[in-house]
């Protein structure tokens, strides 16, 4: 009986240096000297002599993979096959029967005994370790390469086992650097390429010719079983898998792979079932083609540079109780705040402004300017003597950029001046009738915060609103403030003042002392800076040797900003709007993650669901998207999908009918809130408050929320749609990692983007690498009907699209924010267009993350014709009234800015289109989709004019310019 003989083989001679130099040569040389093997049997067998007998085969050609002889007693196994395949030739006595796929031993036994029980001839399979390792050098890839590094046994990538793959998923959840640690991205990749290699193995192999044996096996058996089916466990996984990928589509079927963790841990479970028949699999791949070779290119690792970020120290340990303030003043921010040392901003910044200087301040977010200006402020006001009052009016004015933030700043004012009962903080922010807003400001407000739309209409249609007696000013996220949209009015405003203070007859008015604050410094800050501050002192609280210099300087000069402006990181010319300095709080996590369009909503679940296990009961996030249509159709479509919470009452019904089934949503318990520009105040209001008082919710929002929001127990910050400018991707990342606290931000890419990475690289910010698979991994342990991510993943896509196609009105929404989203990607600012471009980016894959299965020039032309204008409380007009159309010219202007500065982008675009109007017979337009005329931009060209892609915040709800003469005046 020759049934189960085993043979530990042990190859002396390994060339594997002089392999490298001379693979031929040296595989000849050791075949040379291993023609004679020292055998072991396992069960205390006596030692056998045996010659190698083998047969020429082709030097470096990939030989075919099955392998059965038909004396074999055992079928091999696909290491063997593949082994062999590399073998070169060898000197030794030929067989003429033998295939050219296998070993041939022909073995003497070295005791009479052992020959009489093995006969003369048998034949082995051998796997020799050298042969392996030159099998597994050529075309590694760099990633391939640096998670080899690690792995200090390097094995070849061939078949991961169960247990290698799960242990590197579990070590991958702290990982140091993702860019060296094998991600599970790698291990599924490694996978993908080595099941790809074997099935184009496999297809040459049937082309060559299979042995006769080969083709005994699989038409002698009759049943459609494969090839190569045997007991071992990783074997049945995949013929389970195949039965189950043939419920699916080809597209899916051949993605799919041995799937990494629990996937192969519930093949394992089931191979039986498996095998039994793929109609009663549980297993199931709806039809949705979502991986593609798109997946592959998506988990390359982009590698990082060397970067070297700004850095800021956020305290520094001194106490508040230094700076001289009212013991009132000190004690208030320990008892309402729990504030008890300074940050260093504020250590910069108080003494100066106590001092009365005007101040222009950069440090990052998140490091407490707001008290920086407030405190002062408060102090300065409180000391006055006689008394304040409230017939003294406006005597400090604080313009922020949106309604959130008046709110914000103004309750925290409200705190600071708590023991000051005589000094009166009030808002202007929308939602309030006008008339109401005129008797407060009427009654007297002392500090007043508002938007600059809304102040500008009261500096023009209320007359009890006067500004003569100001003595503070500050702009607050001042960059913002001076863009495009906003400049106007604050411009208004700052005239307006200084008009007012010329004319007013008091010649002993005190002096106006003016702030401005941001995280980002822009050329139109300094513009302003050099327009309306009066030897301001420039404070930036980086480290950066440069800066230092600066703030030693006794008032500020032009040149040292500009010369600041100019500091050359090394990294090669760049122009963008952002010109200063650019830090992100050390605590503050970033990475980004590359997702192919199709997989995008699929991917933001998933990371949802992640993070939400992680921590079920504290876990606050904001998703940003770029229009009001995205944060509305996402806001219901996940709310829907993911947490079955009702939206409105039609659906009680469906909700309770749906409650039957015990499908637990993906992201139960989770609350979705939305917030954008085009919301009526009360709404907002509500929203913010909610957000800010819920325990775990995730909040998408438009750039309204991007400035200046302060919510302290943030963890995660997404950007599911890129920001238009770098200062927009500083101040949305730094919503989360506030003074001193821990934050993550995850930014998503398409890997037509993937070079944006670069881009803030020569901003000097650093940013890691995510994997995405380790989002998707999420999604197979919650869904019962897949066995790999992959199906798990399409399933959910299927669910996203199966509702879409039973709701009537979500579809709508959905190609409205589609169309929206398609807009907005065409207007991105010069500099960031070749990343960001229309013509690159894959429409029909993108318009899938919406959950469309059309094709989008089917549904766009239909939804981008303008929407009726969002709700406000502006005062009703009849039909007819001339005032209603300027207002509506006023609208739509305004509208058509976006708090990310569409504006720019719009007029940029306009802009070139307008040139090339005028220049006939000239070159077609190289960017935007107004040029071109063929392809995707002539569709993008049939959409027409980009508008509405948020509300702007600065508008201030109240009736134009025009319309004060038929007002009464207050
Ligand atoms: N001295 C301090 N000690 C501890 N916490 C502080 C201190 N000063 C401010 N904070 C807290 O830090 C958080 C961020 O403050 P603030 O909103 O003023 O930051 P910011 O610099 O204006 O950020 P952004 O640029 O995003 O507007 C707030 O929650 C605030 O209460």
């Amino acid at each position: 009986m020759v049934d189960n003989i085993s043979l530990n083989v042990t190859v002396k001679p390994s060339a594997r240096i002089k392999q490298q130099k001379a693979p031929l040569q040296a595989a000849k040389k050791r075949a040379q000297k291993s023609e004679e093997f020292d055998f072991q049997f396992n069960a205390g067998k006596p030692k056998v002599k045996a010659t190698v007998v083998r047969r020429r085969a082709p030097p470096l050609k990939a030989a075919p993979t099955t392998s059965a002889v038909s004396s074999a007693t055992k079928p091999p196994t696909p290491s063997v096959s593949s082994t062999k395949s590399t073998v070169p030739a060898a000197s030794a006595a030929t067989k003429a029967n033998a295939s050219n796929e296998d070993l041939m031993f022909n073995v003497s036994a070295s005791k009479p005994p052992v020959k009489s029980v093995l006969g003369d001839d048998f034949m082995l399979n051998v796997t020799t370790k050298p042969v392996v390792v030159q099998k597994a050098k050529p075309k590694i890839t760099r990633a391939e390469r640096l998670g080899r590094k690690q792995r200090q046994q390097a094995k070849p990538l061939t078949k991961l086992s169960e247990e290698q793959i799960t242990r590197a998923l579990k070590s991958h959840r702290k990982p140091k650097n993702p860019n060296q640690l094998p991600t599970p991205g790698d291990l599924f990749r490694a996978q993908l390429e080595e099941e790809r290699r074997q099935r184009r193995r496999e297809e040459e192999g049937a082309e060559e010719g299979a042995s006769e044996e080969e083709k005994q096996a699989k038409s002698g058996e009759g049943a459609p079983k494969k090839p190569h089916q045997s007991s071992d466990s990783e074997e049945s996984a995949e013929s389970g898998e195949e039965s189950a990928a043939s419920d699916g589509e080809p597209d899916e079927s051949s993605a799919a792979s041995p799937a990494a963790g629990e996937a192969s841990k519930k093949a394992a479970k089931k191979p039986q079932k498996a095998e039994e028949s793929s109609a009663t699999n549980r297993f199931r791949t709806k039809k949705i083609g979502l991986f593609d070779q798109s997946d592959v290119e998506a988990l390359k690792q982009l590698g990082q540079r060397a970067v070297k970020p700004v850095k800021e120290t956020i305290f520094t340990g001194s106490k508040i109780s230094t700076l001289g303030l009212h013991p009132h003043a000190v004690k208030n921010l320990e008892d309402l705040l729990s504030i008890r040392e300074l940050t260093s901003v504020q250590q910069k910044t108080i003494p100066e402004v106590l001092q009365g200087k005007d101040v222009l301040v950069r440090s990052q977010t998140g490091s407490g300017k707001t008290l920086a200006y407030a405190l002062p402020l408060v102090e300065l006001l409180q000391k006055q003597q006689p008394r304040i009052q409230r017939k003294d009016g406006v005597l400090a004015l604080v313009i922020v950029p949106t309604r959130e933030l008046v709110m914000q700043t103004y309750e925290l004012i409200q705190k600071l001046v708590k023991p000051y009962t005589w000094i009166v903080p009030g808002s202007l922010l929308g939602g309030e009738s006008r008339k109401s807003e005129k008797a407060r400001l009427r009654k007297g407000i002392n500090i007043l915060i508002g938007t600059p739309g809304r102040l500008v209409d009261h500096l023009l249609h209320t007359a009890s609103f006067k500004l003569t007696k100001l003595q503070f000013l500050i702009l607050d996220e001042a960059d913002r403030l001076l863009e495009l949209g906003y400049e106007r009015d604050v411009k208004q405003l700052v005239e307006a003042i200084d008009k007012q203070r010329a004319e007013c007859e008091d010649k002993q008015l005190p002096q106006l002392q003016r702030m401005l604050l941001s995280a980002t410094l822009t050329s139109q800050v300094q513009q302003l800076a050099g327009l309306t501050l009066k030897d301001p002192l420039y404070i930036d609280n980086s480290d950066e040797a440069a800066s230092a210099a600066l703030k030693g300087k006794d008032g500020y000069q032009k040149e040292s900003i500009e010369a600041l402006l100019e500091v050359d990181d090394g990294l090669g010319e760049y122009q963008e709007d952002v010109t200063g300095v650019l830090s992100i709080p050390e605590n503050l996590q970033l990475s980004y993650v590359v997702v192919p369009p199709k997989l995008r909503l699929v991917a933001l679940s998933s990371l949802l669901a992640k993070e939400v296990d992680a921590s079920p009961k504290q876990f606050k996030a904001i998703v940003f998207m770029s229009t009001t249509e995205m944060v509305n159709f996402h806001h219901d479509m996940l709310n829907e999908a993911l947490t079955r919470r009702v939206l409105d009452e039609e659906d009680e019904q469906e909700k309770s009918d749906s409650d039957d089934d015990d499908d637990v949503p993906l992201l139960q318990g989770l609350r979705f809130f939305k917030l954008h520009g085009s919301m009526t105040q009360t709404e907002r209001q509500g929203v913010f408050r909610g957000f800010r008082d819920c325990a775990s919710c995730v909040l998408l929002a438009t750039d309204v929320v991007g400035r200046g929001i302060d919510v302290p127990d943030i963890k995660l910050v997404v950007q599911y749609t890129p920001p238009q400018t770098t200062a927009d991707f500083v101040h949305r990342v730094g919503r989360t990692a506030r003074a001193g606290r821990k934050g993550r931000a995850v930014l998503f890419l398409a890997p037509s983007e993937a070079q944006f990475v670069r881009h803030l690289e020569k901003k000097r910010i650093r940013i890691q690498q995510g994997d995405m698979y380790a989002y998707l991994q999420t999604l197979l342990p919650k869904d019962d009907e897949a066995r790999t991510v992959q199906e798990a993943a399409s399933n959910l896509q299927h669910k996203f699209q199966t509702l879409l196609e039973d709701d009537r009105e979500l579809h709508d929404k959905s190609c409205k924010a589609f169309v929206s989203w398609m807009k907005f990607y065409s207007t991105f600012p010069k500099e960031l267009k070749p990343i960001f471009n229309v013509r690159i980016a894959h429409m029909g894959h993108f318009a899938k993350s919406f959950a469309l299965k059309e094709a989008p020039s089917k549904f766009a032309a239909q939804h981008a014709a303008p929407k009726a204008a969002p709700p406000t409380n502006r005062l009703t007009y009849t039909e007819r009234d001339p005032e209603k159309i300027q207002a509506q010219k006023r609208a739509k202007r305004r509208f058509t800015t976006t708090v990310s500065g569409e504006v720019r982008q719009l007029q940029q675009r306009d802009g070139g289109a307008q040139n090339q109007h005028q220049k006939p017979g000239g070159p077609p337009s190289k960017g935007g989709f107004m040029g071109g005329g063929v392809g995707r931009s002539s569709f993008m060209k049939s959409l027409g004019k980009s508008r509405a892609l948020n509300m702007s915040e600065f508008d201030s709800g109240l009736p134009p310019e025009g319309a004060a003469k038929r007002r009464k005046q207050a």
